[in-house]
This record gives C-alpha cells, sequence and structure tokens, in this order.
C-alpha cells in the first residue's frame, strides 16, 4: 500500500513537471525572456551555468595571452588599447560570473573548478603569442570569431545572460576593429613587417575556426540548446558567418589564408574551407595544447597570491559585523 502511495505519488509530480515544461517551452518560443526566478526545467539551469561558466573563464584566461604584450607594445597609443582591451575581458569575465551566479552557482565554486582544471575554457587561449603581429590577429581573429558566436547570444531566451553580451558585444567590436587596424599598419609598413602578419596568419587561423566548436555532427549540446534558445545559430553556421566575413577581410591585408582548399562557390556565395584537424582540438581540451599548463599555473599563482586579499577583505567584513553588533546591543 505504501509503495503504491508512492508511485501515484511520482507519478502526479510527473505530469506536474510535463505541464510545466510544456508551459516552458511555450514560452521560450513566444520570445519572452526567462529570468532568474522563473521555474525552469534543470536542464536548463545546468546548460547555462555550463556555458556562461565557460565563457567566463575564458575571458579570464584570454587576458593571458595578451597579458604578455602589454609591456612591449610598440607605442603609447597601442599600449593604452591594449590595456584597455585586456582590462575589458576581465570586466566580460566579471559580468558573465555574475550572470552564473542568478542561477544559484556561487563565484568560488565556478572559480575552484577552472583552478582545478575541471572546468572547460577555450582553446584558442591555449596557443602562445610569439610577436605583436599575434596581438592584431586575436583581435582580428579571435575577436572576430567571438563576436560572431555572441551577436546572437545577445537574443538568448535568458535574461541575465543576454542582457551581459549586448555591452560585451560592444566592446567587443572595438577590440575586432582595433586589431584589423594594426595589422593594415604593419601590412602597409615594411615587407618584414607583412611577412610577421602572414606568419601570425597562419599559426592563428585554424585554431580560430576551432572557437566555435564541433562540427554540427558532432556536437552534443547544440540541438536542445537551439529548441531552448540560448544557442540561435549552430557552430557550423557561424564558423561558415566567420569565414565569409573574414576572407576578403585577409585578402585586402593582401595576406594569403593557409588553406589549400579554401574557394568561393560561386553559387551559393560561400567561401569553402578546407577539413580541420579535429584530433589537433581533441588534444587542447584534453589540456595538451601547446600553453595549457602554463595558463593553469598563471590562474593558480594568481589565486595564490591574491589570497591575503580575500583573507583582509573577510576580516574587515567581520570587524564590521561585531562592531554591528555592539552597537545594537
Ligand atoms: C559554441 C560553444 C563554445 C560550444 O557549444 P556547446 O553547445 O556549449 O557545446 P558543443 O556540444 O558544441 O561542444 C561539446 C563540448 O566541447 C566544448 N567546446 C566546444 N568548443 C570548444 C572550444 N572552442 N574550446 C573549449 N571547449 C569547447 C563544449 O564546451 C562542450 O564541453 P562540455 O560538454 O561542456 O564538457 C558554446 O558553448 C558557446 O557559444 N559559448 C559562449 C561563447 C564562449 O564561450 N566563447 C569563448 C570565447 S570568449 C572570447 O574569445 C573573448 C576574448 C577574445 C579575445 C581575447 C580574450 C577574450
Ligand atoms: N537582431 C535581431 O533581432 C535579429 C537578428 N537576426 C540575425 O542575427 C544575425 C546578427 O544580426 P544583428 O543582431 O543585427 O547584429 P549585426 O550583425 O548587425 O552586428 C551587431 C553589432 O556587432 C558588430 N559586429 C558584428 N560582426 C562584427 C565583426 N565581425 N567585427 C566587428 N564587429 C562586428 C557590429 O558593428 P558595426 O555596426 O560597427 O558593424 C554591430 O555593432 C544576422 O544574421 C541577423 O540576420 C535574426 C533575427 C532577429
Amino acid at each position: 500500500m505504501y509503495t503504491q502511495a508512492l508511485n501515484n505519488l511520482e507519478a502526479v509530480s510527473d505530469i506536474e513537471d510535463a505541464e510545466r515544461g510544456a508551459a516552458f517551452q511555450a514560452r521560450i518560443d513566444n520570445e519572452e525572456k526567462i529570468e532568474p526566478n522563473d521555474w525552469m526545467p534543470e536542464g536548463y539551469r545546468k546548460t547555462l551555468v555550463r556555458q556562461i561558466s565557460q565563457h567566463a573563464h575564458s575571458e579570464i584566461v584570454g587576458m593571458l595571452p595578451e597579458g604578455n604584450w602589454i609591456t612591449r607594445a610598440p607605442t603609447l597609443k597601442r599600449k593604452a588599447a591594449l590595456l584597455a582591451k585586456v582590462q575589458d575581458e576581465g570586466g566580460h569575465g566579471l559580468y558573465l560570473y555574475s550572470a552564473a551566479e542568478t542561477l544559484g552557482a556561487s563565484r568560488e565554486e565556478l572559480n575552484e573548478q577552472l583552478l582545478s582544471g575541471k572546468a572547460k575554457y577555450s582553446s584558442i587561449f591555449n596557443y602562445p603569442t610569439l610577436t605583436w603581429a599575434d596581438i592584431g590577429a586575436i583581435g582580428w581573429l579571435v575577436d572576430g570569431a567571438a563576436i560572431m558566436n555572441q551577436i546572437p547570444l545577445c537574443r538568448c531566451s535568458f535574461g541575465p545572460y543576454s542582457r551581459a553580451m549586448i555591452r560585451i558585444c560592444k566592446e567587443e567590436s572595438f577590440h575586432q576593429r582595433q586589431g584589423y587596424e594594426l595589422l593594415l599598419t604593419m601590412c602597409r609598413s615594411s615587407e618584414e613587417q607583412k611577412e610577421m602578419v602572414q606568419d601570425a596568419l597562419n599559426r592563428w587561423w585554424w585554431p580560430s575556426l576551432m572557437m566555435f566548436g564541433p562540427s554540427d555532427k558532432d556536437s552534443q549540446h547544440s540541438a536542445q540548446s537551439m529548441a531552448w534558445k540560448i544557442k540561435r545559430f549552430t557552430n557550423d553556421e557561424l564558423r561558415q558567418k566567420f569565414v565569409d566575413a573574414t576572407v576578403p577581410q585577409a585578402h585586402y591585408l593582401g595576406l594569403t589564408i593557409p588553406d589549400a582548399d579554401l574557394k568561393l562557390n560561386e553559387e551559393t556565395g560561400h567561401w569553402e574551407y578546407g577539413e580541420i584537424d579535429w584530433s589537433e582540438f581533441a588534444r587542447v581540451l584534453k589540456g595538451d595544447g601547446p600553453c595549457n599548463k602554463q595558463r593553469m599555473k598563471a590562474r593558480q599563482k594568481a589565486h595564490e597570491d591574491g589570497a591575503w586579499v580575500r583573507e583582509a577583505a573577510l576580516a574587515y567584513s567581520e570587524k564590521k559585523k561585531s562592531r554591528r553588533g555592539q552597537q545594537a546591543a
């Protein structure tokens, strides 16, 4: 009898969940924004925490390859732009952690996942910045790919993420343009500088295409994320948009895209590109890219070096709390 009652209760709760799930999907289909206190399926919450936190970690780790060049920027103007860009990236990380916090994920927990190597961040930040041209290539290609992926996220169904993305995209647009202008200046300066730019393009092109994630047939999360309108385009659709926008920009710089199979399909108007080396992508995701270990070490050191700030802030807040308690007594 007891088991029967339990089964009945479970059946009622299954029906309620199915009804709530259908009402939730109807809101999504109707282009309504979902806000933190609204009911949402657990899978929707988990998907968002996963994507938003990986995005936040990418911004934070993404400060490292460029931070490497702040002290070596060739002019005051370039140094000021690079400093502002790296600061923007720190800011993006913070808005994104705040958006994840609205879903009940604490910043400490997310940070711990990054530092322990449990959480992913974008594969692109595991490549080294060898010359000044790499700074331009990051702006042009990495921010160019990031903005292509992020403009549709401004229309994501989850309110706090979509609103954070509006400001982030405005800043990314500036980042992309500063990178392209930097490379244009180098390409118009001397043959030697143009060669440096070509070398940077050769090294950053394929990793930039990998930023969009696995091909659609291998993307585990795309179908559900598209149904929930977290993602508005598939990985391959965005990759193609990026290639179509970027190839003419490379030609304008007088550069060659390092892909012997690249060709314009006159009928579709799309640039068809060669096979991506997915084994390299898998290696970088597993922690075996050129700079994975260096990046993790740098983040862990920054966290350890900041321990005294966290301790001081905690002690200060305890002191304030106990003073308030004494005054109230
Ligand atoms: C498109 C995708 C990245 C992946 O689609 P999903 O539907 O989520 O997954 P899918 O099923 O297709 O993949 C299966 C698994 O593979 C993982 N994975 C896939 N690709 C990558 C990758 N490239 N790197 C590492 N991991 C990758 C994926 O997480 C999943 O793993 P999981 O199952 O969780 O263990 C999506 O999460 C997204 O749009 N995120 C928001 C944007 C964002 O995070 N942008 C970051 C750059 S911000 C920036 O650059 C700004 C800047 C510029 C310059 C300087 C400094 C800063
Ligand atoms: N917005 C909407 O409501 C809808 C949009 N869509 C589709 O979504 C896609 C995005 O459209 P939309 O939201 O209008 O955004 P846009 O493509 O017009 O881009 C918005 C902003 O991002 C900047 N930007 C975009 N790409 C780059 C780049 N490669 N480098 C630097 N800056 C860039 C633009 O800068 P700048 O202006 O300086 O060029 C602009 O400020 C389109 O395919 C559109 O058809 C579909 C349905 C609805």
